[in-house]
């Protein structure tokens, strides 16, 4: 029996082209005889569709799409699609109002619709705000002409069919031996080993951030080999706001070896065939080098890539534009943004104050260079004299400080801003997240923009990042590298000397953001403590910028975004 894995870039909310996106899938499977699809978690409707989950009527359509796609799959496919289902005892037991649900799918109808068990509720997730824990072992079994669901006690003691257990997503996260605790009450792989399926399939909705497809492949490899069970995982592909989902399926046989693996950051089927005597599942498409991606640099810049155009895209816009200040943050957007968009919808804008050094300029229009964008040039000059004429009267007597240096960043700020709105261009913020966390930005000045494209990727990491895509030739600039970094807001200024050295900075942030270490225990990791303590006051003040920033593409465990609630008017990482 052939199994395919269609692995979808779906857009929130868009229930007519999502539908229409998994028919042709399925039309393409058809082809080469596949008896079941497989879509990832939440497919019909995109995840995460957030509140879009409250109103009614969403939920509705939904049912109405469902039922459109059962009645036009090729005949003899049955398929998972991910949709919500009503529960029906929300409001008389105070439960929430949904099911996260997989609808089976087959011979023209909704055969049975199965609920998912754990709900996770941490980081970028709030599954508990919408939906009800569902209470039942989910499989099925699927012969050559039809599938039973449920109760399938007969169905099972048939030799022609495939018993099918369905886990979605966070299902298969609550392996007490894996973890070594046991995150949930009950575990779904555990419960349909102990009913005798013939495979699990796991259809997820799992953000990207660095190394989670080893910790994804670690977590299925174990389940394989520990329950002897093949499992099919499928994974939603593309970019929705801040999450970045990478695809990346994979299909475990039982011996825990992988037999398929779709590609990475791109849409894809897979399809694999269940052998009945050997009871295991092997490849009719040979393993997708694509979807192994060894190298964290490649990998990073394929996820922001998918971010800004899936972004773009499902905005609705066609072309970018960035500040270009000859500085690697900018460049290395504008690198990303190339490869997104094409070099012919983005665009660069120079602009020089007084304060800017040479090689601001000619390093910027060399990196245009490089990689083929338009760029324009616009001196601040007269805007920076303007203003201080304008302000004079409350200013004169006061003096020179941070806020008529960032008068400067205010003026590009506003012109980027006039330009997009001008030409409907998506404007990209370039602040990376040392700056983010300690604030190293002008609010209303370089943090416009709509979308903030490395605001999850620490400075250090832009280092490599850069060195990265120099690799075979020089697209950024090697000048653009080497040079100490300067915000070049007033004369001679570095950012060194405002903040300790990215590497020290750096790792202070990931003990403080992702690791939630205390005060007492970064400093008993070797760092200064006058360092440590300026650094966590500078991010607890921080708080107020951060929450009015652009979204921010996530790549880490732990991201200034939706994963991120921190109170701002508060006291207790500093007083
Ligand atoms: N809790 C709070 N809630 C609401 N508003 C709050 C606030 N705390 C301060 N504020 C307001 O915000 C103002 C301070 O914020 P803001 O105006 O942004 O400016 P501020 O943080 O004072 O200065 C920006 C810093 O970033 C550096 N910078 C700027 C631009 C680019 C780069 C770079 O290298 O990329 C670095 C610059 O050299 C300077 O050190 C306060 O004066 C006050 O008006
Ligand atoms: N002279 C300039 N011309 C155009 N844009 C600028 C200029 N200076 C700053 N910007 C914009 O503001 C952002 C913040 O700039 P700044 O140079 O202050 O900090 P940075 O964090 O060192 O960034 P970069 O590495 O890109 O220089 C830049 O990334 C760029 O988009
Ligand atoms: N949608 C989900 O249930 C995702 C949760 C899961 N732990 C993941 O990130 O892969």
């Amino acid at each position: 029996m052939k199994i395919a894995v269609a692995q979808i870039n779906p857009t929130i909310g868009d229930l007519v082209n999502n539908a229409k996106k998994i028919l042709a899938v399925a039309n393409n499977a058809a082809k080469k005889g596949v008896r079941l699809l497989l879509t990832p978690e939440l497919s019909l409707c995109g995840y995460p569709p957030r509140d879009l989950l409250l109103y009614p009527g969403f939920v509705e359509s939904m049912q109405q799409q469902l039922e459109a796609i059962a009645q036009q799959l090729p005949k003899g496919m049955a398929a998972l699609v991910g949709t919500v289902e009503a529960n029906p005892s929300a409001t008389s037991k105070g439960q929430k109002p949904l099911f996260n649900s997989m609808a089976l799918l087959d011979e023209g109808k909704v055969q049975h619709i199965f609920h998912k068990r754990l709900l996770p509720s941490y980081d970028v997730f709030d599954e508990d705000r919408y939906f009800q824990s569902g209470y039942e072992t989910n499989y099925f079994a699927l012969s050559h002409q039809n599938a039973v669901a449920s109760d399938l006690d007969d169905s099972f003691s048939e030799e022609s069919s495939l018993k099918i257990g369905v886990t979605i997503c966070e299902d298969l996260w609550n392996d007490e031996q894996f973890w070594g605790k046991r995150n949930y009450e009950v575990n779904p792989i555990e419960d349909l080993a102990y009913l005798g399926v013939d495979v699990v399939v796991n259809l997820s909705a799992s953000p990207y951030s660095v190394g989670k497809q080893k910790l994804r492949e670690a977590i299925l490899h174990h389940a394989a080999t520990k329950y002897k069970l093949p499992i099919i995982y499928v994974n939603q592909v593309g970019a929705n706001d801040d999450l970045i989902f990478d695809g990346n399926s994979v299909v475990f046989n039982r011996q825990g070896e992988i037999v398929s693996h779709a590609k990475g950051f791109e849409s894809d089927l897979v399809i694999v065939e269940f052998d009945p005597i050997q009871q295991n599942l092997s490849a009719l498409t040979p393993i997708n080098k694509q979807g192994v991606i060894l190298d964290e640099n490649e990998e990073i810049f394929a996820a922001l890539v998918l971010g800004v155009k899936d972004y773009a895209h499902k905005c609705n816009f066609s072309q970018v534009i960035l500040g270009l200040s000859g500085g690697i943050d900018s460049s290395l957007v504008a690198a990303i943004a190339t490869e997104a968009m094409g070099a012919d919808r983005v665009l660069g804008v120079l602009m020089p104050s007084p304060y800017s050094s040479d090689h601001s300029i000619t390093d910027a229009v060399a990196l245009a260079k490089n990689l083929g964008i338009r760029y324009e040039q616009f001196p601040i000059q007269e805007a920076m004299s303007a203003y201080d004429q304008i302000l004079a009267p409350l200013f004169t007597g006061t003096e020179f400080g941070i806020a008529e240096e960032n008068i400067q960043s205010r003026i590009r700020g506003n012109l980027l801003m006039a330009i997009a709105n001008k030409f409907g261009y998506l404007l990209l913020s370039t602040g990376n997240k040392s700056e983010m966390a300690v604030g190293y930005c002008t609010l209303y000045g370089d943090m416009n923009g709509g979308l903030a494209v490395i605001a999850d990727v620490p400075k250090t990491r832009v280092y490599s990042l850069c060195r990265w895509l120099n690799r075979h030739q020089e697209i950024i600039p090697n000048h653009a590298i080497n040079k100490p970094p300067s915000a070049e807001l007033k004369p001679g200024q570095l950012d060194q000397d405002s903040l300790p050295p990215y590497e020290i900075l750096d790792d202070i942030l990931d003990r403080l953001i992702c690791q939630h270490q205390s005060e007492p225990e970064i400093i008993q990791s070797g760092h200064h403590s006058e360092v440590v303590h300026q650094v966590i006051k500078l991010v607890a003040r921080a708080e107020f910028k951060r929450r009015q920033a652009p979204p921010g593409l996530k790549i880490t465990d732990r991201a200034f975004g939706t994963g991120w609630r921190m109170p701002i008017a508060s006291r207790w990482l500093v007083n």
